[in-house]
């Protein structure tokens, strides 16, 4: 295993996480992110880790972009999606030759990112644990959950089980596939239902239990899914979700898997979505337009119709846009659209 440095960009909720268990196991650290504060808790006081997994404080080397020097031969990539191309900008100076960039995020950003610097120094990975940023040093490991790793084209590397041996330390049964893209389509279908519990002020168990929206759920789910297959991707399960229920619309499958996803959602400390937090909390804009926003056009590529993702992005954009609140009657407004 490779003992090089590693650079984590992003230090948010999920960037800080890997980087204070591989620093805590070890391994040499050094963490970006743009928020000043952020960085100086960091680096001066420590990033403590809270909530209900484990809680640690552990001191790391940390820098905005524009302190950072030298090159690194791996970086995790943890920005919000829309941030992913301004992010490897900065990040691709840093980047030592034949180094290669993780892409601990939601959506299909290992496109972009193998766009931009090669998918021969990108290694795509799958992360559902959760975790919020509080404040300045403070994050909340809310749950352990699904972790995969895998090279793009599917072989089983040595880089992949590197990574694969640095993400076992957070969460112990973390996967080295050959399908990384069948897990990240499966986090789409999954995130495309997060989005949905974003429309509301409950929880995400809240929200995905109420009996008079599941069709909407339902329909979420077999639109990706639909998607997926069209791609040629065989899309994975993970906590709950069943990708093949969804494609089929097999009515037992589908509340199988949304029971199982309530029961999951749960058990964890962190109780609203990342895109909740980001309408209700940070009061910013979500990365709809970079996850859900994307398969609208590729939907119309194969012919397919998908009345209800793009329901689901107006919406979200109704609310980013201060026109409509949160509400129960956001999901309201699918129900027609679905069935
Ligand atoms: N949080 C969770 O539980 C989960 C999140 N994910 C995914 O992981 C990814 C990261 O999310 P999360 O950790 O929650 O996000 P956070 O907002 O908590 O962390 C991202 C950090 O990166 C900073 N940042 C933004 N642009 C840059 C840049 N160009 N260079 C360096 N730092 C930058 C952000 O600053 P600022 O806030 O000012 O933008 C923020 O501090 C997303 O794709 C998310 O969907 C996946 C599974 C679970
Ligand atoms: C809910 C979670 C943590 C997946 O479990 C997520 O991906 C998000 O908050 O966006």
């Amino acid at each position: 295993m490779s003992h090089s440095p590693i650079l984590i960009w992003g230090a948010g909720a999920i960037g800080g996480v890997l980087g204070a268990y591989f620093a805590r196991a070890g391994h040499t650290v050094h963490m970006v992110d743009i928020v000043a504060d952020h960085v100086e808790a960091m680096r001066k006081t420590g990033l403590r880790i809270e909530g209900p997994v484990e809680e640690f404080t552990t001191v790391l080397p940390a820098s905005t972009p524009d302190e950072l020097e030298g090159r690194y031969e791996r970086v995790f990539l943890a920005v919000k999606a829309h941030h992913t191309e301004d992010a490897l900008e900065m990040l691709v100076p840093h980047l030592a030759p034949g180094g290669y960039v993780v892409s601990a995020q939601n959506g299909l950003n290992e496109k972009v990112i193998a766009a931009r610097i090669g998918a021969e120094n990108t290694v795509g990975c799958f992360v559902n644990f959760g975790a919020d940023w509080l404040e300045p040093g403070r994050i909340l490991y809310g749950n352990r959950a699904a972790v995969a790793v895998g090279e793009l084209d599917g072989r089983v590397s040595q880089r992949v089980r590197d990574v694969h041996a640095l993400l076992s330390i957070v969460e112990p049964d973390a996967v080295a596939t050959d399908n990384i893209w069948g897990y990240l389509w499966g986090k789409m279908g999954y995130g495309a239902l997060l989005f949905c519990t974003a429309l509301t002020p409950d929880s995400m168990s809240d929200a995905m239990a109420r009996p008079e929206h599941r069709v909407v759920y339902e329909a979420l789910g077999h639109e990706v899914m639909a998607l997926a297959s069209a791609e040629g991707v065989k899309p994975l399960g993970f906590n709950g979700f069943d990708p093949d229920a969804f494609l089929r619309s097999d009515p037992d499958g589908m509340r199988v898997a949304l029971e199982t996803m309530v029961a999951h959602n749960r058990k964890t400390a962190k109780t609203h979505s990342g895109i909740w937090r980001d309408l209700a909390v940070r009061k910013r804009r979500t990365e709809v337009d970079a996850q859900i926003g994307t398969m609208i056009p590729l939907a119309a590529a194969h012919g397919l119709e998908v009345p209800v993702l793009a329901k689901l992005v107006e919406l979200i954009h109704a609310i980013e846009d201060g026109e409509k609140p949160q509400s129960a009657a956001r999901v309201d407004e699918m129900v027609s659209l679905c069935g």
